[in-house]
């Protein structure tokens, strides 16, 4: 007969691996082109004047391989918020009673897409976390979607608050401890990015700004996580096998944000695709080198589509051909980068691709990949993926 505490670790704890059991996104109506971006933005902004600015924002816009961007903020909608369109105004009031509205509504418009993937109902809910990078109240988003959605007021929630762009792994990763640390829990997990917070006119002396104005759209993406599937049920789409967060040495200060009262500043430093070539490959091996894989070809990459030079420079320092990484590039191409909410679109991206080729799973028919999220610190998120 065991001891007490064998049994009550043994009734706790799952007995698998947790795995993503379901995928949803969803994306605000209206979109731009990048290539008329550059007059909608100056038009918009108010700035025709200033043609060097422009010049150059066409340029970076050239450069993005992005085709287009989802956003709340339509021209009447951006005209409508007129301290919006300084670079610096005192503008947070607005940005905030924007995101308080659209937050919800968008994080739960993709919740619902993951858990009809899923197949269980919204009852069997019983954890929700909830990542974004802009706005803030309490109770916060992660309450009102329990609302929207009617989940249980039992639901155990988190709200994950300025991450950036790498939270799309941190949500993985707390979900993953979460799963298998409450035997049978079904944990929900929404990451909802909008660029109401940092969208800004042009400024001559905060020229990062504009790779910030070309590169971000909105969009919300949302997974079901849990261990030990109902068989005839549930199905594992991607197992989470492994995470590890790391901060890239010497890259202080290289990717910022700060909430002011002209909403969320962001700079990024022009070096940002510089300090994550330099370390990706260390973080690589310490994931997939106790698998035996030397080839970083042998699996398949779930990316965060940070910017078009960030993955043509980590291609080329893993020596990944180009199918590696075409979902992620999918993704840049049609979204934009999403922040946190970008790297279970490439997820979902993937599967779907891996399905018309009628390959034999979810992960491009092989077995293992990474996850890779980054942001602020510079921070890189590691997951090992398993697709089975
Ligand atoms: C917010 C988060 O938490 C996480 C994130 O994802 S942060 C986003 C991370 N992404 C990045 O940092 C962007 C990485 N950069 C890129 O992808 C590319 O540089 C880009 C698409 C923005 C431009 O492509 P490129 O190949 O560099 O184009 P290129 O023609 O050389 O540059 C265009 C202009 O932009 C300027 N530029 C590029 N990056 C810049 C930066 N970070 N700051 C200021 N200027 C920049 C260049 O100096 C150049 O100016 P000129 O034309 O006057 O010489």
């Amino acid at each position: 007969m065991g001891s007490l505490s064998e049994l009550t670790s043994n009734q706790e704890r799952s007995v698998g691996r947790a795995a993503v059991l379901g995928l949803g996104t969803a994306n605000p109506p209206f979109t731009v082109e990048q290539s008329g971006y550059p007059d909608f933005y100056f038009n918009v902004t108010n700035t025709e004047h200033k043609t060097d600015l422009k010049r150059k924002f066409v340029r970076i816009c050239n450069s993005s391989m992005i085709k287009k961007r989802h956003s709340y903020l339509t021209p009447d909608g951006i005209k409508g918020n007129p301290s919006l369109l300084a670079y610096d105004h005192n503008s947070l009031d607005s940005r905030q009673e924007l995101m308080d509205a659209q937050m919800p509504e968008l994080g739960a418009q993709a919740a619902l897409e993951a858990v009809k993937d899923w197949g269980r109902p919204l009852s069997d809910i019983t954890h929700l976390i909830f990542c974004n990078s802009g706005g803030a109240s309490m109770p916060g988003a992660d309450y009102d979607v329990i609302n929207i959605l009617g989940l249980p007021l039992s639901t155990k929630r988190f709200m994950l608050h300025q991450q950036g762009c790498f939270g799309g792994g941190s949500v993985l990763r707390l979900a993953k401890d979460l799963a298998e640390n409450n035997r049978g829990a079904r944990v929900l997990v929404i990451c909802c990015e909008l660029v109401s917070i940092a969208f800004r006119g042009p400024s001559e002396d905060h020229i990062e700004n504009l790779v910030v104005q070309a590169l971000f759209g909105d969009g919300a993406s949302a997974a079901v996580v849990g261990a030990d599937t109902q068989t005839g049920v549930e199905r594992q789409i991607f197992e989470i096998v492994w995470t590890s967060q790391d901060i890239l040495p010497g890259s202080d200060g290289a990717i910022v944000g700060k909430l002011r009262e002209a909403g969320l500043m962001v700079s990024l430093h022009p070096l940002v695709p510089f300090y994550i070539t330099e370390n990706i490959e260390k973080l690589v091996q310490e994931a997939l080198r106790p698998l035996g894989v030397t080839d970083w070809n042998e699996v398949f990459w779930v990316v965060h589509p940070g910017g078009r030079a960030i993955l043509d420079d980590i291609q080329k320092k893993l020596k990944l051909r180009d199918e590696k990484f075409a979902a992620t590039r999918e993704v840049l191409r049609e979204y934009g980068n999403m922040s946190s909410a970008s790297v279970m679109f490439v997820m979902d991206v993937m599967r779907k691709r891996s399905k018309e080729k009628g390959l034999s799973n979810a992960g491009e028919g092989l077995e293992w990949g990474l996850l890779l999220g980054f942001g602020p610190g510079i921070t890189v998120e590691t997951i090992l993926l398993r697709s089975i």
